[in-house]
């Protein structure tokens, strides 16, 4: 589904990306783990083409994304609050997300719907409240609810867990598995989170200093595994 191949970026004289190859295949849930400026936001940068890259490829479903809109349908991401429009109320944002998405008024009460347990009390169709005066984390919320409209084939998730309360973290787990199991979903989704992001993938990849440094496929004994890479 997606195929990286010597993938680089450079800022003035730092080489802060560096992947000679790397798939995603389709179904899988990859989880995208390593250190501050280990390179994880920039890699998904590349992929959604939001900069540029200094070399290589990022091929979605065979054809390359940059310069191409054709696999932007495919693809549902939040990487940060850049992602939402924060002069909008909820209802807004998400009849703008969910139109882009064809999605009729039902179908996004729908959607809404599916989401309250994410949502809990504090985010409605019903509020007026802009986005931006929503907390931090129902801001999250609202982006990662929003990155899934359309039934992606592969979700992109830039730390997800962060700033979510514990309630929060349970039921977006919940939701991602959900997604993947039942959908089909593709998960690409980077945590500093080694519990979190165990429990939702099925594959880790360890980034250090912009290069895939482990990728290895999820088992009783990757938590600690983790762990002990992380402590050394
Ligand atoms: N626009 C930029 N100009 C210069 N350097 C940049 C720029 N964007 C990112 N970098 C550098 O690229 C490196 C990788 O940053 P990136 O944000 O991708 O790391 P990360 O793994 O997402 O980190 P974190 O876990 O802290 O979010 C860092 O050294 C960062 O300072």
């Amino acid at each position: 589904m997606l195929q990286i191949n010597n993938l680089t970026k450079v800022y003035g004289t730092n080489t802060v990306l560096n992947i000679e190859s790397l798939c995603i295949n389709e179904g899988e849930a990859v989880g995208l783990v390593g250190n501050n400026g280990a390179g994880k936001t920039t890699l998904f940068r590349l992929i959604l083409d939001l900069i540029l890259s200094d070399n290589g490829e990022v091929l979605f479903q065979g054809a390359p994304v940059k310069g191409s809109d054709d696999w932007k349908s495919f693809v549902g991401s939040f990487l940060d609050d850049s992602f939402l429009i924060d002069f909008l109320t909820v209802k807004e944002y998400f009849s703008f997300v969910g139109g882009l998405h064809s999605m009729t008024e039902d179908e996004i009460k729908v959607f809404v719907e599916e989401m309250s347990p994410l949502f809990g009390f504090e985010i409605s169709l019903t509020d007026n409240k802009f986005i931006r005066n929503y907390s931090t984390g129902n801001k999250k919320k609202i982006g990662i609810a929003a990155a899934m409209m359309g039934h992606p084939r592969l979700l992109i998730l830039d730390e997800p867990f962060t700033a979510l309360d514990p309630t929060s973290q349970i039921r977006l787990k919940k939701i991602l598995n959900a997604k993947r199991e039942h959908e089909g979903m593709t998960l690409f989704i980077s945590s500093h989170d080694l519990n979190h992001i165990t429990e939702v993938s099925k594959r880790i990849v360890i980034l250090k200093q912009g290069e895939v440094i482990r990728d290895m496929e999820c088992n009783q004994q990757t938590l600690s595994q983790l762990e002990a890479y992380f402590d050394d």
